[in-house]
């Protein structure tokens, strides 16, 4: 477990920052995931998203040309919902990860599989949580639930690559600088 003072530290770190984007039909009451193919996560089903790569011009064009990439569509109204950071606890040299949430409700093409992803869509009350990241089931329903679509910011710490040991999440009226 970390010190306070260890994880203030840690979060201010230079940190890796990556996209993830959830393609939400409110209508039909699903979402679009992927099944990761290949490295890191692979295996676990999740949005659509990677690194933000220095040609993209904003953290928003990173989040569509990687659902292009991994899904073969554009989304027409991404918003971004949510800051999460992940933090490594028992790999100090690993800079924590930021990863922007987006959110899209409406998309141009038709969803094919890649090397990279597995499209598939997924009731609300059949999202596979258990063989998705632990974190997943924390803020999801603060992405999917109308209602309660407010931004939300939060830290999750894991040990051993994939298990979480505690966590902070917040909703916010705006999300923070970074
Ligand atoms: N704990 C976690 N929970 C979650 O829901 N998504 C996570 C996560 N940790 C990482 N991710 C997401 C962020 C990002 O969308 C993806 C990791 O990105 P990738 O490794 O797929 O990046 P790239 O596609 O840019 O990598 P390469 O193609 O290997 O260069 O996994």
């Amino acid at each position: 477990m970390l010190r306070e003072e260890d994880k203030e530290t840690r979060k201010k770190k230079k940190k890796k920052v990556f996209t993830l984007l959830l393609v939400v039909d409110d209508e039909n009451e699903r979402v679009l995931l992927g099944e990761k193919k290949t490295g890191f996560g692979k295996g676990f089903w999740n949005g659509f998203g990677g690194k933000v790569e220095e040609s993209d011009p904003t953290v928003l064009a990173a989040a569509l040309r990687e659902l292009e990439e991994e899904a073969c569509i554009q989304a027409l109204d991404a918003k971004e919902v949510g800051r999460i950071t992940f933090i490594w606890i028992d790999e100090p040299e690993k800079p924590p990860w930021l990863v922007h949430i987006f959110r899209a409700d409406t998309y141009s093409g038709q969803e094919r599989e890649t090397e990279e992803m597995r499209p598939q869509w997924f009731p609300f009350d059949a999202i596979p949580f258990q063989q998705m990241w632990a974190d997943d089931q924390h803020w999801y329903p603060l992405v999917l639930n109308r209602q309660k679509r407010k931004n939300f910011e939060g830290t999750f710490n894991f040990k051993e690559v994939t298990t979480l040991v505690d966590f902070e999440l917040k909703e916010v009226q705006s999300l923070s600088m970074q």
